[in-house]
């Protein structure tokens, strides 16, 4: 069998999903879904190689879970399965949607048990309904539902996917291509999950582990003359505010380090370089929400944040609670799981010398409860 190479197609953005995190996300016990549906059919079968898509702001943390090949995703399922086409060297290919999470090992031997009949072997179920087609009922005898995975000829599904046409799936582009399309029994336990309430049927699925995870930030400004000073995303009445490219609102760095720490998803920089012009003057509140959609859309949720403010001036006392809330506010949690706190440095050093300010923060992330929506 390993004149096979895998893909699974997993860098899709989940609109339809409609909750924080991506579906592909989703924590399986431990580990996210993409990683259970990939160790799933590593298992049942004896591929050349597995080739994995994903969001390219995700693959490098992709990376740090499992040593599969992953390769950056496009715009559409099908610009994403031509990126991971182009690694493929095998003679076939078989083609998974990381949303069909749930394997029917019987049906996977189906598919592959009919390998070298057609151009494509593709699994798939009759219409059980009644089936209307602009307003008119239709015979749903004629009618099949596609699953995945497929099976492809590699060279024709490429040929065929490079055509000037969106296709919905690899059976529909050989078939346009003038390739073979053999329909073999799918399986109702190969059920997409589109939408939330999918989970419901999805049976396979199992719920997250109640894990928690701690993340330490630290960040250090200047003061600049003549500058608004801006402290937890609340105006501070001083005579300076912060060097930086960014609004260099220290407490907010601090905070997102301590976040990312915690999702294991490096540091501040690697997510917004002081090189990058789109970043100049920003208002540290935005980087906040962008990384939090990124924790989030990864699976992960903010459960508390504790900072420690060491500032010689200004006087923070009076600043304290509007931090604290509005940080709360930021991560949405209730302000009892936010604290801020606030020290001087006894005038020692650059602290001491009200050259700067320098804030540590420590934040902790759990698992998104997905089995608490169904
Ligand atoms: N640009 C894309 C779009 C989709 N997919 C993958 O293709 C499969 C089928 O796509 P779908 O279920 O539509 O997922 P999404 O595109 O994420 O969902 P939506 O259309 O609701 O945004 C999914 O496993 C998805 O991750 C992909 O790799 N690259
Ligand atoms: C490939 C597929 O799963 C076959 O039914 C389906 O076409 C994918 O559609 P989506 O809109 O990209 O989820």
């Amino acid at each position: 069998m390993n004149r096979i190479s895998l893909i699974l197609l997993a860098a899709g953005s989940s609109t339809r999903f409609a909750l924080p995190v991506k579906k592909q996300w989703l924590y399986q016990g431990e580990i996210p879904l993409w990683l259970h549906v990939a160790r799933a059919f590593e298992a049942a079968g004896d591929f050349r190689d597995i080739i994995i898509t994903g969001h390219p702001d995700e693959l490098e943390y992709m990376r740090q879970f499992a040593d599969y090949t992953f390769v950056p995703g496009g715009a559409s399922r099908q610009a994403s399965l031509l990126n991971a086409l182009n690694q493929v060297q095998s003679e076939w290919v078989l083609v998974n949607d990381i949303a069909r999470c749930c394997l029917d090992r019987e049906m996977l031997r189906r598919v592959l048990s009919r390998c070298g009949e057609a151009d494509c072997i593709v699994p798939a179920l009759p219409a059980v309904d009644t089936v209307y087609e602009e307003g008119r009922p239709i015979d749903r005898e004629k009618i099949r539902l596609i699953q995945t995975p497929q099976l492809s000829r590699a060279a024709l599904l490429r040929d065929a996917l490079s055509r000037d046409q969106e296709f919905t799936d690899e059976s529909s582009a050989i078939h346009a291509a003038g390739g073979k399309v053999l329909l073999v029994e799918g399986s109702a336990k190969a059920r997409k999950l589109t939408h939330p309430q999918d989970l419901k049927h999805l049976e396979c699925l199992i719920p997250p582990a109640a894990q928690t995870f701690t993340g330490f930030g630290m960040d250090i400004h200047a003061f600049e003359p003549g500058k608004p000073m801006v402290l937890g995303g609340v105006s501070v009445d001083a005579p300076v505010g912060f060097k930086a490219h960014s609004d260099g609102d220290v407490a907010i760095h601090a905070l997102i380090d301590a976040l990312l720490g915690a999702a294991g998803m490096g540091d501040i920089g690697e997510h917004f370089p002081d090189t990058d012009p789109r970043w100049a003057g920003a208002d540290s509140t935005r980087l906040l929400q962008t990384v939090l959609e990124r924790i989030q859309g990864c699976g992960l949720t903010p459960l508390h944040a504790d900072l420690t403010i060491i500032a010689q001036v200004p006087r923070l006392g009076p600043y304290k609670e509007p931090i604290r809330r509005k940080l709360a506010r930021l991560l949405g949690l209730s302000p009892a799981r936010v604290n801020v706190k606030a020290t001087t440095a006894e005038k020692m050093g650059f602290i001491g010398r009200e050259e700067g300010v320098a804030v540590q923060a420590v934040a902790t992330l759990g698992i998104y409860d997905w089995s608490r929506k169904v």
